[in-house]
């Protein structure tokens, strides 16, 4: 094992520029400039420590002689070399230090880059990881991906990247019929399809609801389409997380069509809306009252909603329901500046209404990567995938912070029984937080 050893050594006169937790410790009041004063080089005076140091090993192993001495030796000049900038793959090299992960990254890479499937499910794994070490790797990985992404970008020229679509509806909606029938469509007409499944309840059910081999099984035959569940880890930074790594990943393994399937219950499709370039919406014929039933703000993200099984007896509500949710879509606040979301019916059992399904969203790929919205919307969305993530962490230091642990359960019992204010428990625990661990 090697170690790479920074030893960070601050001159007692130079005050201004040593951290001010380090003054503290080192009161140091020349009387006079020192005559090597401007010359960088460092001095130490054990005895001005307060409070005095446990006792050091003596003679030229103390720390106290050998780090000036070392200080010293550096060529005149170098004491004060500006601050490196802060280097982003830094924190990821020091990951592949060890040959074994150096040649894993390499393999997965350059398997996942020819389209090898086992590689690309090996790759999700491992940025499924929460072990630290691993989440490093795949740091290393992504950046590889990306940076191959970015060469196939400009070979691409004025091509339209992979096309990222989301799929919602709620339970039974008819998403992995469509998925089934339309995956098949877009296989057989030379593309190659990956499918994510982000399955909010995953974590809590202990298995996945959606995304089971066994809910698409002529297209997980396919070679050229790919099923992968996306645990979730039951948080939504976890769906953000996850799943825009694996869409990273499928792309670099060739994947030009990446659907994500989602379940209309809690919050995890608006995560999936601010990571595709299409959002789609599909609402069941059967019911009577859908339009109320359904969350405004998820209608106001769609920018297409099919209405499913518009076949045999449920063709008239279909078209029912069609008319509502057009009359409906008039009246919501659009997102885009050239594009009108639209509303169709299909039927994934007779394929009625699949491939024009197909060409409304290539239109809509098409026409926003002309007029760049395509564009300004991924780059906002990586800052929004940045936001959630900051969020999500800060969260999780703050609720296992010892001291804010230690006193959520009194701060919370007070406020219940109107002793403080939120505001004032808030203020305590934040004042808590910011405490050292
Ligand atoms: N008549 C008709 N039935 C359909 C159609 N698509 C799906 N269904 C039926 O609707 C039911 C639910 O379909 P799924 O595709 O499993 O729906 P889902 O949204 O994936 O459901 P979950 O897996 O529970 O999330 C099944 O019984 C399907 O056979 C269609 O186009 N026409």
């Amino acid at each position: 094992m090697q170690f790479k050893i920074l030893v960070l050594t601050f001159k007692g006169p130079s005050r201004s520029r040593s951290p001010p937790n380090l003054c503290d410790l080192t009161p140091s009041h020349p009387v006079r400039s020192l005559r090597s004063a401007g010359s960088g080089l460092c001095f130490t005076s054990p005895a001005s420590l307060t409070p005095p140091p446990p006792p050091p090993p003596v003679g030229r192993r103390a720390l106290s002689h050998s780090a000036p001495t070392l200080w010293n030796s550096i060529p005149g000049g170098r004491y004060c070399a500006s601050p490196r900038p802060l280097s982003l793959s830094a924190g990821v090299a020091e990951a592949a230090e060890s040959e074994r992960e150096r040649r894993l990254v390499d393999h997965l890479y350059s398997g996942l880059t020819r389209g090898d499937r086992a590689c690309l499910a090996e790759a999700i794994t491992l940025v499924e990881s929460s072990h630290r070490r691993k989440k490093l790797l795949a740091q290393l990985l992504l950046l590889r991906v990306l940076s191959h992404e970015r060469d196939k970008a400009g070979r691409r020229g004025a091509e339209r990247p992979a096309f990222r679509i989301g799929l919602s509806g709620s339970p039974g909606a008819g998403k992995s019929t469509l998925i089934e029938t339309f995956g098949k469509m877009l296989t057989g007409k030379g593309h190659k399809v990956a499918v994510l499944a982000v399955d909010p309840s995953s974590n809590k059910t202990g298995g996945s609801l959606l995304g089971d081999k066994t809910r698409m099984t002529e297209l997980s035959r396919d070679m050229n389409a790919y099923i992968r569940p996306s645990p979730t880890l039951g948080t939504l930074g976890g769906v953000t997380r996850n799943t825009n790594e694996a869409i990273i990943l499928c792309e670099g393994a060739g994947y030009d069509v990446i659907l994500i399937e989602t379940v209309g219950v809690g919050q995890s499709e608006f995560a999936v809306a601010d990571m595709v370039d299409m959002f789609v919406l599909l609402i069941p014929p059967a019911g009577g009252d859908e339009l109320q039933g359904i969350k405004r703000g998820i209608i106001e993200m769609a920018d297409l909603i099919v209405v499913t099984k518009a076949d045999g007896d449920l063709v008239v509500p279909a078209r029912r329901i069609q008319t509502e949710y057009t009359s409906a879509l008039k009246f919501l606040h659009k997102s885009s500046k050239i594009w009108k979301p639209k509303v169709m019916s299909i039927s994934s059992k007779s394929g009625k209404g699949i491939p024009e399904l197909w060409e409304k969203m290539t239109e809509f790929h098409t026409s926003m990567f002309a007029s760049e919205e395509l564009q300004i919307k991924r780059q906002n969305q990586l800052k929004v995938w940045m936001w959630n993530l900051i969020r999500e962490n800060i969260l999780e230091s703050f609720y296992n912070h010892p001291a804010v642990r230690n006193q959520v359960p009194s701060i919370e019992a007070k406020v219940v029984h109107g002793e403080i204010t939120p505001v004032l428990a808030a203020d305590l625990l934040l004042k808590a937080f910011s405490t050292k661990e």
